[in-house]
């Protein structure tokens, strides 16, 4: 009896996406120049043996796609997937194969609406499984591990790659052809060496079980956009976006989130219109917007992304918005996830 408990493996469910670990080059020399989400969920699988040594492991193809083409829908398709397994008394843990270019998009918004303490991993590659020193067996293999793992549990939305274990919230993609592509301004939270985690932080902000956001209350998601921000800007874009329906526009600010004094009249008028202007910034290891810093933005009435990049911001805003329109509350959920 004793020695079944102690050989218990967790169950572990693999929601395939595509992305290129699921990509195929022509040859190996082709780490770079591949088609990504080509190869199926259980072919994957089946590549590395000793994951049935870690846990009990079953795929499930949600989708097939390269993750630059993820729709709102898709979030919505595979939040709700991520919730119907993690409701189930069956499943330990949720692995996530992901395409890199939006996985931090998507980690942040199952970190937001997903009401479990489960562990719910997404991963990636950045070569395709057909290169030398591809990269994705074994990302795959820690995902795996850390999702069958009792510490893995209550610490939010997780990805493992290049051997680290980082929060969804404040992971990014931030070099796009090295392996160590995936950073945070804050360190990651671990590391997973050999299938065995090694933690030394825990997520600060509101995530999973002690969020207020639920994917079986979001029927859809509203639209918001970026505007991105430079020298010589000008107010096209922001106008463009709010004539085609946009709720909030992220302002992909440069520094400080700071917004050049040619488009500020527009801001303002937009938002008197109605539309949500939300301050961030785009640079590139780690932006820090404070509120009223650079722009009055009480005066404005404009929200803050603080730490959040605009892609991040994006999808907070999206998931806010289902909840209110009131900027002073949209500003508390920007300060509190
Ligand atoms: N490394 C990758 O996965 C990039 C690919 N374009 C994707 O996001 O699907």
């Amino acid at each position: 009896k004793e020695v079944e408990t102690q050989t218990k493996l967790a169950n572990v469910v693999v929601l395939a996406t595509g992305g290129t670990i699921a990509g195929a080059g022509a040859s190996a020399a082709n780490s770079a120049t591949y088609q990504a989400a080509k190869v199926g969920i259980e072919q994957l699988i089946a590549g590395i043996p000793e994951l049935s040594k870690l846990a009990n492991v079953r795929g499930e193809q949600v989708m097939q796609i390269a993750s630059e083409s993820i729709t709102n829908d898709n979030l919505l398709q595979l939040g709700r997937r991520v919730s119907e397994l993690a409701d189930s008394k069956d499943v330990d843990g949720i692995v996530i194969t992901h395409g890199t270019d939006t996985l931090e998009e998507t980690a942040y918004f199952l970190n937001l609406v997903e009401k479990t303490d489960k562990p719910i991993i997404v991963v990636g590659s950045m070569r395709p499984g057909t290169a030398m020193s591809a990269d994705g067996m074994l990302n795959l293999y820690n995902a795996v591990a850390v999702a069958s793992s009792k510490e893995a549990r209550g610490k939010g939305v997780l990805v493992t790659m290049n051997d680290e274990i980082q929060s969804g919230r404040d992971v990014s993609k931030m070099i796009n052809i090295k392996t160590e592509a995936f950073k945070s301004a804050w360190g990651p939270l671990g590391m997973v060496v050999e299938g065995k985690s090694y933690w030394f932080r825990l997520p600060a902000k509101r995530h999973t079980m002690d969020s207020e956001f639920d994917i079986k209350n979001i029927k859809s998601l509203p639209d918001v956009e970026i505007a991105y921000s430079y020298g010589n800007v000008s107010d096209t874009s922001y106008k463009a976006l709010a004539q085609a329906g946009a709720k909030a526009i992220i302002h992909a600010g440069t520094g400080n989130g700071s917004v050049s004094s040619r488009v500020v009249p527009s801001l303002q008028a937009l938002r008197k219109d109605g539309v949500q202007i939300i301050r961030s910034s785009h640079v590139n290891a780690g932006g820090f917007v404070l509120r009223n810093a650079e722009q009055p933005d009480d005066k404005y009435d404009w929200v803050v992304a603080h730490d959040l990049n605009p892609q991040k911001a994006r999808i907070l805003a999206m998931v806010a918005l289902t909840k209110t329109n009131d900027s002073k509350e949209l500003q508390r959920m920007f300060w509190e996830y």
